[in-house]
């Protein structure tokens, strides 16, 4: 029996992906996986026995994934599971940018014994009046799976799009729409966008990616979304760019007290992926790498470990988690001699500075023989499986 923790609500229909092998739930110790949304596992008490965590959505830096990998602790996530309904999202905050839809709501909600409310309104609108998309600059920053399907569908509004990612993914390229303008520097992006949305992981590298000087960069009374991360952006800095109106609207799903109550902020409570099809898309998703991997060692969407899978066509495989440095193959297969097993198939493969090796064999390997691989210098993590094949 597997045991997977919970730390989040995750969608029914992913609990549902579980078959009877496996014991899912909130309370549970020295579970085999854990299955996390957004809360933070910075300062989680490994257990030993700890073998995945699956993020059910895309952003990892609640995890600390160094840890993982010197633990051999592949981490999941669950790319492009929510990035419609992030899209969406998008869309809802440049409008609610444009015009002040938010404030006429307001009042409206106080007319409630206005016999000459229709009269009144048409006066009252043009409090709440602004700007149309058409026409404006949109530009994207990451043009992943969130910033291709805003920047497709902002040529759709009528806008002008500019992306800029230097390390965009072939798959992300095939799904951008030629017209949009790839920026090579940022700093065209920044010159020439009237709106600007980030969506990029957050890191140490991209932390207050919008800052003092980057939006001293940018058009005067620009609009800034943030639906990737807070880090993203210096809040200080944006919120001396607000009172200046060098930035004229900040829509951001990542509210701090700070920034709430500031006019010029629209701040929404992590809702991006919060839609029925998003949070199951992400939960099946998460449920099904996490199974895959302790069933059979395969590995699909890992941020920490490479891509790696392989038909379950033999009854017995050991899975080796290995630093990418020269001799481990041979190191590991010598180590397998003393049970004069056969290899019937063997994949390894790379990420960084770590390696990942599948070793399909005929019987079943010794205690000692595992025991002599995980000994091995650079070897982090060793996994035996046996079973019905995939
Ligand atoms: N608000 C929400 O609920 C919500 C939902 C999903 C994702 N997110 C956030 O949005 C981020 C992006 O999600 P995604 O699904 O598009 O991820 P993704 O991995 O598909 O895309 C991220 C893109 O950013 C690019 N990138 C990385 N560093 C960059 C840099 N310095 N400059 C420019 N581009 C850079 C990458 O090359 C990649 O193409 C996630 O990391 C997550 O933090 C938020
Ligand atoms: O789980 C969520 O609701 C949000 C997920 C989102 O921030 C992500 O990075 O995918």
């Amino acid at each position: 029996m597997y045991k997977v923790k919970l730390y989040n609500n995750i969608a029914q229909v992913g609990l549902d992906t579980f078959n009877e092998n496996y014991e899912v739930k909130e309370d549970l110790e020295n579970e085999d996986a854990i299955l996390v949304r957004s809360a933070n596992l910075h300062d989680l008490d490994y257990n030993p026995n700890l073998k995945c965590i699956a993020r059910a959505g895309a952003g990892t830096n609640n995890i600390d994934i160094k840890t993982c990998t010197e633990k051999g602790i592949v981490v999941f996530n669950t790319p492009g599971a929510n990035s419609n309904a992030v899209k969406e999202i998008v869309f809802a905050g440049m409008l609610l940018a444009s015009r002040d839809i938010y404030g006429g709501i307001a009042w409206a909600k106080t007319q409630e014994s206005n016999e000459n409310l229709a009269k009144d309104m048409e006066k009252q609108k043009k409090k709440y009046a602004g700007t149309e998309l058409n026409g404006k600059t949109l530009g994207v920053i990451g043009c992943g799976a969130i910033g291709v399907q805003v920047a497709n569908l902002a040529l759709r509004f009528g806008m002008k799009v500019r992306g800029y990612d230097p390390y965009m993914s072939i798959e992300a390229a095939w799904n951008l729409s030629r017209y949009v303008k790839h920026d090579s520097d940022v700093k065209d992006l920044y010159k020439n966008s009237d709106f600007i949305t980030i969506h990029i992981p957050l890191n140490d590298k991209t932390k207050d990616t919008i800052n003092k000087e980057t939006i001293a960069l940018m058009k005067d009374g620009v609009k800034i979304l943030n639906f990737a991360r807070g880090g993203l952006v210096n809040e200080d800095d944006i919120l001396g760019a607000l009172d200046s109106g060098k930035v004229s609207a900040y829509v951001t799903d990542f509210p701090s007290p700070k920034l709430v109550n500031h006019p010029g902020v629209i701040a929404i409570p992590h809702l991006g992926a919060s839609t029925a099809e998003s949070e199951e898309n992400c939960a099946v998703k998460a449920a099904q790498e996490t199974m895959h991997y302790l069933q059979y060692g395969n590995i699909k969407n890992s941020v920490n470990m490479p891509e790696c899978h392989m038909d379950f066509n033999t009854p017995f495989r050991i899975c080796v988690i290995h630093h990418n440095v020269p001799k481990m193959i041979s190191q590991i297969t010598n180590g397998l001699s003393d049970d004069n097993a056969n290899i019937e198939n063997l994949m390894n493969k790379s990420k960084n500075d770590i390696a990942y090796t599948i070793l399909d064999l005929d019987k079943k390997a010794s205690a000692q023989t595992i025991e002599k691989i995980q000994s091995i210098q650079g070897v982090i993590r060793v996994t035996t499986y046996q079973g019905d094949t995939l």
